[in-house]
């Protein structure tokens, strides 16, 4: 079994007692009372930018723990007064420590959109996703068989979210591309060993199809590796580690944040 699998089994067992516990209905209710999502396209894709989606995660298979995080929705404001376009919240538990109800803080707390980062098999998870505020929902493609992966994606426009469809192979990108996906990310980290290679994006990139908002996800240390992202074609770039890590996670966004405006990325950008 490859770590993705390991983890998508505890997922799936994590999701039957939510399913037992709260009926499907309910959740329906609860998104439908909220207030739409963000336009999350239109915050990541900047002219002139390369923006950051700053991650909520406590811990990850790869590291262990990482960072306390008593005050998730005080990090995700830290994280907006840095200059943030985004915020992922990590929602699965065993491995990566999150919860549904650090999502519904974050939502509460900062204005831009917010990503629930999990390992979504089921249309049930993209409802509490919106019932908890979500502008966006994370899909691996890996991890999601195609017909499953396009009527993921389709539900969750349909509730007026973007999906961030992830890949990590030329294969994927062009499955996430074929099931609709408006932004694609491309993970740098094998799921099934949890490596990074930060190579694969400057390999992938190209292969998004253009219009397509292109994320670049894990690996970035600091900002010389978000304007290597950025000159490999990411429109935008998501940190998890680099910032949970920080004593000030301000400051360190709002420095990924200057690198990612560089001017000398504005005629990079301009091809
Ligand atoms: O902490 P990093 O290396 O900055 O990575 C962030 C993010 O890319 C990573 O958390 C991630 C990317 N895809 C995922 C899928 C599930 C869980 C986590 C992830």
């Amino acid at each position: 079994m490859t770590v993705l699998e390991d983890i998508v089994a505890g997922v799936r067992e994590d999701l039957a007692a939510r399913e037992d516990a709260v009926p499907l209905e309910d959740v329906k209710r609860q998104a439908e009372a909220r207030t739409s999502a963000l336009n999350a396209v239109d915050a990541l894709r900047r002219e002139d930018a390369v923006t950051v989606i700053a991650e909520v995660k406590r811990s990850s298979p790869s590291k262990g723990a990482l960072a306390e995080i008593a005050d998730p929705a005080g990090l995700a404001a830290d994280y907006e007064a840095g200059g943030a376009s985004a915020i992922s919240v990590l929602t699965e538990r065993r491995r990566f420590g999150g919860s549904l109800e650090d999502l519904a803080g974050v939502r509460a707390r900062v204005d831009i959109p917010v990503l629930r980062k999990d390992f979504v098999v089921a249309p049930y998870q993209v409802w509490e996703a919106r019932a908890h505020g979500a502008d966006m929902v994370l899909l691996i493609v890996a991890a999601l068989e195609q017909t499953v992966l396009t009527s993921l994606v389709e539900r969750i426009h349909s509730l007026g979210m973007t999906a961030l469809v992830e890949a990590h192979t030329a294969d994927e990108v062009a499955r996430a591309a074929d099931a609709g996906a408006e932004v694609i990310g491309v993970n740098a980290r094998d799921l099934h060993t949890l490596e990074v290679h930060r190579g694969v994006f400057a390999e992938l990139a190209p292969l998004v199809p253009s219009g397509v908002v292109t994320v670049a996800e894990s690996g970035v240390r600091g900002p010389h590796d978000v304007l290597e992202y950025a000159r490999s074609g990411a429109d935008a770039v998501l940190v998890g580690e680099a910032l949970v890590t920080q004593r000030d996670p301000k400051v360190a966004v709002a420095d990924m944040v200057a690198a990612g405006a560089h001017p000398a990325l504005r005629a990079v950008r301009s091809r």
